[in-house]
Protein backbone atom coordinates (compact mmCIF):
# COMPACT_ATOMS: atom_id res chain seq x y z
CA UNK A 1 0.00 0.00 0.00
CA UNK A 2 1.60 3.51 -0.66
CA UNK A 3 0.58 7.40 -0.16
CA UNK A 4 1.67 10.13 -2.18
CA UNK A 5 3.56 11.93 0.73
CA UNK A 6 6.93 14.16 0.13
CA UNK A 7 9.84 11.64 -0.36
CA UNK A 8 11.44 13.72 2.30
CA UNK A 9 8.96 12.50 4.68
CA UNK A 10 10.34 9.04 5.86
CA UNK A 11 7.99 8.42 8.35
CA UNK A 12 4.23 9.78 8.77
CA UNK A 13 1.62 8.92 11.88
CA UNK A 14 -2.01 9.98 10.46
CA UNK A 15 -4.93 10.32 13.10
CA UNK A 16 -3.27 7.68 15.09
CA UNK A 17 -4.93 6.50 18.03
CA UNK A 18 -3.28 4.46 20.29
CA UNK A 19 -3.63 2.63 23.79
CA UNK A 20 -4.27 -0.72 25.17
CA UNK A 21 -7.75 -2.72 25.75
CA UNK A 22 -10.38 0.27 25.59
CA UNK A 23 -8.07 2.46 27.35
CA UNK A 24 -6.99 4.93 25.21
CA UNK A 25 -3.76 6.93 25.83
CA UNK A 26 -3.53 9.38 22.68
CA UNK A 27 -5.74 9.95 19.54
CA UNK A 28 -5.40 12.15 16.90
CA UNK A 29 -1.51 12.22 16.40
CA UNK A 30 -0.57 13.27 13.01
CA UNK A 31 3.12 14.31 12.63
CA UNK A 32 5.98 13.73 9.64
CA UNK A 33 9.32 12.56 9.97
CA UNK A 34 12.29 13.97 8.17
CA UNK A 35 14.35 11.34 6.39
CA UNK A 36 18.04 12.73 8.13
CA UNK A 37 16.12 14.44 10.82
CA UNK A 38 15.68 13.58 15.15
CA UNK A 39 12.56 13.87 16.20
CA UNK A 40 11.67 13.98 19.55
CA UNK A 41 8.38 12.56 21.47
CA UNK A 42 8.03 14.91 23.96
CA UNK A 43 5.22 15.36 27.67
CA UNK A 44 5.14 14.77 31.19
CA UNK A 45 5.09 11.22 32.44
CA UNK A 46 2.48 8.64 31.76
CA UNK A 47 1.25 11.03 28.19
CA UNK A 48 2.01 7.80 26.32
CA UNK A 49 5.37 8.81 24.66
CA UNK A 50 6.50 5.13 25.20
CA UNK A 51 2.73 3.99 24.09
CA UNK A 52 3.63 5.83 20.33
CA UNK A 53 6.78 4.46 20.14
CA UNK A 54 5.74 0.71 21.04
CA UNK A 55 2.84 1.61 17.90
CA UNK A 56 5.71 2.56 15.62
CA UNK A 57 7.72 0.07 15.84
CA UNK A 58 5.68 -2.83 15.54
CA UNK A 59 4.71 -4.04 19.25
CA UNK A 60 1.47 -2.24 19.76
CA UNK A 61 -1.72 -2.19 16.91
CA UNK A 62 -2.74 1.80 17.03
CA UNK A 63 -6.55 1.63 17.85
CA UNK A 64 -7.03 3.69 14.55
CA UNK A 65 -5.37 5.58 12.28
CA UNK A 66 -2.29 5.16 10.16
CA UNK A 67 1.89 4.91 10.44
CA UNK A 68 3.38 5.06 6.80
CA UNK A 69 7.37 4.14 6.49
CA UNK A 70 8.45 5.72 2.75
CA UNK A 71 5.06 5.38 1.69
CA UNK A 72 3.99 2.19 2.68
CA UNK A 73 1.00 1.44 5.04
CA UNK A 74 2.90 -0.36 8.03
CA UNK A 75 0.02 -1.77 10.10
CA UNK A 76 -2.38 -2.46 7.03
CA UNK A 77 0.66 -4.62 5.39
CA UNK A 78 1.46 -8.24 6.22
CA UNK A 79 2.38 -9.55 8.73
CA UNK A 80 5.47 -10.85 6.48
CA UNK A 81 5.75 -7.33 5.10
CA UNK A 82 5.70 -5.65 8.62
CA UNK A 83 8.82 -7.54 9.44
CA UNK A 84 10.51 -6.63 5.82
CA UNK A 85 9.83 -3.20 6.67
CA UNK A 86 10.92 -3.57 10.56
CA UNK A 87 14.39 -4.71 8.92
CA UNK A 88 14.99 -0.78 8.62
CA UNK A 89 14.05 -0.34 11.73
CA UNK A 90 17.18 -0.42 15.12
CA UNK A 91 15.38 0.16 18.41
CA UNK A 92 17.49 0.99 21.82
CA UNK A 93 15.20 0.47 25.17
CA UNK A 94 16.24 2.29 28.04
CA UNK A 95 17.64 -0.90 29.70
CA UNK A 96 19.48 -1.51 26.42
CA UNK A 97 18.08 -5.03 26.72
CA UNK A 98 21.32 -6.86 26.27
CA UNK A 99 21.57 -10.67 26.42
CA UNK A 100 22.93 -11.40 29.76
CA UNK A 101 24.21 -14.79 28.92
CA UNK A 102 26.28 -13.34 25.66
CA UNK A 103 29.04 -11.36 25.49
CA UNK A 104 28.84 -8.04 23.75
CA UNK A 105 29.87 -9.22 20.56
CA UNK A 106 27.69 -11.81 20.68
CA UNK A 107 25.10 -9.72 21.32
CA UNK A 108 25.60 -7.51 18.37
CA UNK A 109 26.63 -11.00 15.82
CA UNK A 110 22.71 -12.37 16.58
CA UNK A 111 20.77 -10.03 14.73
CA UNK A 112 23.85 -10.38 11.65
CA UNK A 113 23.02 -14.51 12.46
CA UNK A 114 19.42 -14.42 12.16
CA UNK A 115 19.00 -12.02 9.27
CA UNK A 116 21.60 -12.42 7.20
CA UNK A 117 23.35 -14.86 5.16
CA UNK A 118 27.07 -12.86 5.35
CA UNK A 119 29.75 -15.54 7.08
CA UNK A 120 30.82 -15.76 10.23
CA UNK A 121 34.07 -13.91 9.17
CA UNK A 122 32.32 -11.29 7.88
CA UNK A 123 29.70 -11.19 11.29
CA UNK A 124 33.10 -10.59 13.01
CA UNK A 125 34.33 -7.88 11.09
CA UNK A 126 30.36 -5.99 11.43
CA UNK A 127 30.57 -6.17 15.18
CA UNK A 128 34.16 -4.71 15.43
CA UNK A 129 33.28 -2.33 12.83
CA UNK A 130 29.98 -1.29 14.62
CA UNK A 131 31.13 -1.64 18.16
CA UNK A 132 34.20 0.77 16.71
CA UNK A 133 31.23 3.39 15.69
CA UNK A 134 30.35 3.45 19.51
CA UNK A 135 33.59 3.86 20.73
CA UNK A 136 33.44 0.46 22.40
CA UNK A 137 35.59 -2.17 20.90
CA UNK A 138 37.52 -2.76 23.82
CA UNK A 139 34.13 -4.54 25.19
CA UNK A 140 33.85 -7.06 22.75
CA UNK A 141 34.51 -10.28 24.77
CA UNK A 142 33.09 -9.05 27.58
CA UNK A 143 29.42 -9.33 29.67
CA UNK A 144 26.74 -6.70 29.86
CA UNK A 145 27.43 -7.60 33.55
CA UNK A 146 30.81 -6.10 33.08
CA UNK A 147 29.55 -2.83 32.18
CA UNK A 148 28.25 0.46 33.29
CA UNK A 149 25.49 1.97 32.07
CA UNK A 150 26.88 4.11 29.59
CA UNK A 151 28.69 1.13 28.58
CA UNK A 152 25.32 -1.02 28.06
CA UNK A 153 23.86 1.74 26.11
CA UNK A 154 26.74 2.25 23.68
CA UNK A 155 26.78 -1.70 23.32
CA UNK A 156 22.73 -1.80 22.97
CA UNK A 157 23.32 1.18 20.05
CA UNK A 158 25.70 -1.09 17.94
CA UNK A 159 23.54 -3.90 18.74
CA UNK A 160 20.82 -1.49 17.01
CA UNK A 161 23.18 -0.40 13.94
CA UNK A 162 23.94 -4.44 13.22
CA UNK A 163 21.94 -4.53 10.66
CA UNK A 164 22.37 -0.34 9.28
CA UNK A 165 18.89 0.54 9.91
CA UNK A 166 17.54 3.59 8.26
CA UNK A 167 15.72 4.69 11.14
CA UNK A 168 16.85 4.30 14.55
CA UNK A 169 14.17 4.58 17.60
CA UNK A 170 15.34 5.41 21.42
CA UNK A 171 13.55 5.14 24.58
CA UNK A 172 15.01 7.10 27.17
CA UNK A 173 18.41 6.86 26.38
CA UNK A 174 20.36 8.92 28.62
CA UNK A 175 18.21 7.08 31.37
CA UNK A 176 20.33 6.42 34.38
CA UNK A 177 23.65 8.37 32.46
CA UNK A 178 25.41 11.18 34.00
CA UNK A 179 26.19 14.30 32.17
CA UNK A 180 29.34 13.57 30.73
CA UNK A 181 28.37 10.33 29.49
CA UNK A 182 24.76 11.51 28.36
CA UNK A 183 26.98 14.21 26.43
CA UNK A 184 28.37 11.71 24.69
CA UNK A 185 25.41 9.52 23.63
CA UNK A 186 24.00 12.59 22.69
CA UNK A 187 27.41 13.05 20.37
CA UNK A 188 27.25 9.82 19.16
CA UNK A 189 23.43 10.30 18.14
CA UNK A 190 24.09 13.52 16.04
CA UNK A 191 26.70 11.73 14.35
CA UNK A 192 24.70 8.84 13.10
CA UNK A 193 22.42 11.41 11.69
CA UNK A 194 25.06 13.83 9.93
CA UNK A 195 27.69 10.97 9.27
CA UNK A 196 25.21 8.28 8.13
CA UNK A 197 22.10 10.11 7.14
CA UNK A 198 20.32 8.12 10.24
CA UNK A 199 16.85 8.90 10.80
CA UNK A 200 16.16 9.00 14.44
CA UNK A 201 13.02 9.19 16.71
CA UNK A 202 13.28 9.73 20.32
CA UNK A 203 11.98 9.21 23.67
CA UNK A 204 13.84 11.51 26.34
CA UNK A 205 12.84 13.57 29.43
CA UNK A 206 16.83 14.80 29.11
CA UNK A 207 15.50 18.40 28.04
CA UNK A 208 18.93 20.23 27.87
CA UNK A 209 20.00 16.64 25.47
CA UNK A 210 16.43 17.13 23.29
CA UNK A 211 17.57 21.11 23.04
CA UNK A 212 20.51 19.90 21.77
CA UNK A 213 19.78 17.25 19.11
CA UNK A 214 16.36 17.20 18.15
CA UNK A 215 15.25 18.95 15.07
CA UNK A 216 11.68 18.24 14.99
CA UNK A 217 9.15 17.07 17.79
CA UNK A 218 5.53 16.37 18.82
CA UNK A 219 4.37 17.20 22.69
CA UNK A 220 1.67 14.73 23.81
CA UNK A 221 -0.58 15.99 27.00
CA UNK A 222 -1.74 13.22 28.97
CA UNK A 223 -5.17 15.19 29.83
CA UNK A 224 -6.66 15.76 27.01
CA UNK A 225 -4.83 12.46 25.29
CA UNK A 226 -3.72 14.52 22.41
CA UNK A 227 -0.80 16.11 20.99
CA UNK A 228 -0.93 19.61 22.31
CA UNK A 229 2.12 21.19 20.26
CA UNK A 230 4.65 20.62 17.45
CA UNK A 231 8.04 21.86 16.52
CA UNK A 232 11.63 21.76 17.83
CA UNK A 233 12.16 21.31 21.81
CA UNK A 234 14.49 24.90 21.46
CA UNK A 235 11.23 26.28 19.50
CA UNK A 236 8.76 25.10 21.70
CA UNK A 237 10.98 26.58 24.91
CA UNK A 238 11.48 29.86 22.77
CA UNK A 239 8.12 30.01 21.57
CA UNK A 240 5.42 27.99 23.64
CA UNK A 241 1.74 28.07 22.01
CA UNK A 242 0.59 27.25 25.71
CA UNK A 243 1.17 27.67 29.16
CA UNK A 244 1.61 23.84 29.92
CA UNK A 245 4.39 23.66 26.97
CA UNK A 246 6.08 26.81 28.45
CA UNK A 247 5.94 25.47 32.01
CA UNK A 248 7.42 21.95 30.88
CA UNK A 249 10.46 23.01 29.40
CA UNK A 250 11.31 25.44 31.76
CA UNK A 251 10.74 22.76 33.84
CA UNK A 252 8.17 24.70 36.11
CA UNK A 253 5.19 22.75 37.97
CA UNK A 254 1.42 22.97 35.76
CA UNK A 255 -1.66 22.69 37.17
CA UNK A 256 -4.08 21.90 34.89
CA UNK A 257 -6.89 24.63 35.23
CA UNK A 258 -10.09 23.06 36.72
N1 LIG B 1 1.17 -2.58 28.91
C1 LIG B 1 0.33 -1.67 29.37
N2 LIG B 1 -0.96 -1.98 29.61
C2 LIG B 1 -1.84 -1.06 30.07
N3 LIG B 1 -1.52 0.24 30.31
C3 LIG B 1 -0.25 0.59 30.09
C4 LIG B 1 0.73 -0.32 29.61
N4 LIG B 1 1.91 0.34 29.47
C5 LIG B 1 1.66 1.61 29.84
N5 LIG B 1 0.37 1.77 30.20
C6 LIG B 1 -0.26 3.00 30.64
O1 LIG B 1 -0.27 3.91 29.55
C7 LIG B 1 -0.06 5.24 30.00
C8 LIG B 1 1.08 5.84 29.19
O2 LIG B 1 2.27 5.14 29.51
P1 LIG B 1 3.62 5.40 28.73
O3 LIG B 1 4.64 4.51 29.32
O4 LIG B 1 3.37 5.32 27.27
O5 LIG B 1 3.90 6.91 29.09
P2 LIG B 1 5.23 7.75 28.95
O6 LIG B 1 4.81 9.09 28.44
O7 LIG B 1 6.21 7.00 28.12
O8 LIG B 1 5.67 7.85 30.46
P3 LIG B 1 7.12 8.04 31.13
O9 LIG B 1 7.63 9.35 30.65
O10 LIG B 1 6.82 8.06 32.59
O11 LIG B 1 7.97 6.87 30.72
C9 LIG B 1 0.23 5.16 31.49
O12 LIG B 1 -0.95 5.50 32.18
C10 LIG B 1 0.55 3.71 31.73
O13 LIG B 1 0.14 3.30 33.00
Amino acid sequence: MTNTQPAEHLLSVENLTVGYGERIIQHNINFTVKKGSIFALMGGSGCGKSTLLKSMIGLLPPKAGDFLVKGENYWKSSKQHRIDIGRNFGVLFQSAALWSSMTVGENIALPLQLFTDLSSSMIQRLVELKLGLVGMSHAINLYPSELSGGMKKRCGLARALALDPEILFFDEPSAGLDPITSKRLDDLIVNLRDGLGTTIVIVSHELPSLFAIADDGVFLDAETKTPIAYGSPKELRDHPPCELVNDFMHRQIFEHPK
